[in-house]
């Protein structure tokens, strides 16, 4: 259960979200410049709210009133940034064992970064450089690198904005069999309606960083599509 509960002051307004979120797929939607980055920053630990609050499965991330502020790297939680962010110097595998490095022994980590190349089919472009790689192919070495870390929720930036149609279908199908296989929480921030509709178990609408709840969303697709144009 991922539990949120913060205030954050911006240029333009104030972001006051307050919600709780099971397992699943949670849908975060916007328009642009609502505080969906800023809020993911947040559980993240990458931006600290002015105030509140933030647990995952009970383990306190934040807690303004008892001066509670865990590091990034302490949190278990893994990212995929909304351009992904992958190390340009660093070959495929490098990258996926990124986050890995150093902290391995000490955490007890048991992944091995072939079988998560393999579960996400880059396993033959592990010698590949992020220049020589597809947009849909960044986009599983991105996942694979934020696997890689074994985290205890998993953040993902507008993942699939920057595909085409077809790659963006066959991704959305593969995010919805590893949210079900990893059995940790995602959180999604998305613009597309479809994305919404095909994955999202839950979904929380942003508009200048107050919260709107849409419920159930499959049984809401034409609220939906309004409200994500
Ligand atoms: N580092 C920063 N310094 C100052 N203002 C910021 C910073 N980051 C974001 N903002 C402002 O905070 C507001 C929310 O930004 P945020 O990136 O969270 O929006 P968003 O909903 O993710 O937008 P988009 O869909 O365009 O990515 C915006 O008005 C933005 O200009």
């Amino acid at each position: 259960m991922l539990e949120v509960n913060i205030q954050k002051a911006l240029p333009d307004f104030l972001l006051k979200v307050a919600f709780s979120f099971a397992n699943g797929i949670t849908a975060i939607l916007g328009p642009s410049g609502a505080g969906k980055t800023t809020l993911l920053q947040c559980i993240a630990g990458l931006v600290s709210p002015d105030e509140g609050f933030i647990s995952l499965k009970g383990k306190v991330f934040y807690c303004s009133g008892e001066g509670v502020n865990l590091p990034a790297r302490l949190r278990r939680v893994g990212y995929v940034f909304q351009d992904y962010a992958l190390f340009p110097h660093m070959t495929v595998k490098q990258n996926a064992m990124y986050g890995v490095k150093g902290c391995k022994e000490k955490r007890g980590y048991r992944l091995s970064v072939i079988d998560v190349l393999e579960m996400l089919k880059v396993t033959h472009l592990q010698h590949r450089y992020p220049d020589e790689l597809s947009g849909g192919e960044k986009q599983r070495v991105a996942l694979a690198r934020a696997l890689m870390t074994e985290p205890d929720i998993l953040l993902l930036d507008e993942p699939l904005s920057a595909l085409d149609d077809y790659t963006r279908k066959q991704l959305r199908r593969e995010l919805k069999e590893l949210q079900g296989k990893w059995g940790i929480p995602f959180v999604m921030v998305t613009h597309n309606s479809e994305d919404v509709k095909y994955l999202a178990d839950q979904a929380l609408y942003l508009h200048e960083g107050k919260q709107y709840t849409l419920g159930q969303l499959r049984s809401a697709s034409s609220t939906l599509v309004y409200l994500t144009r």
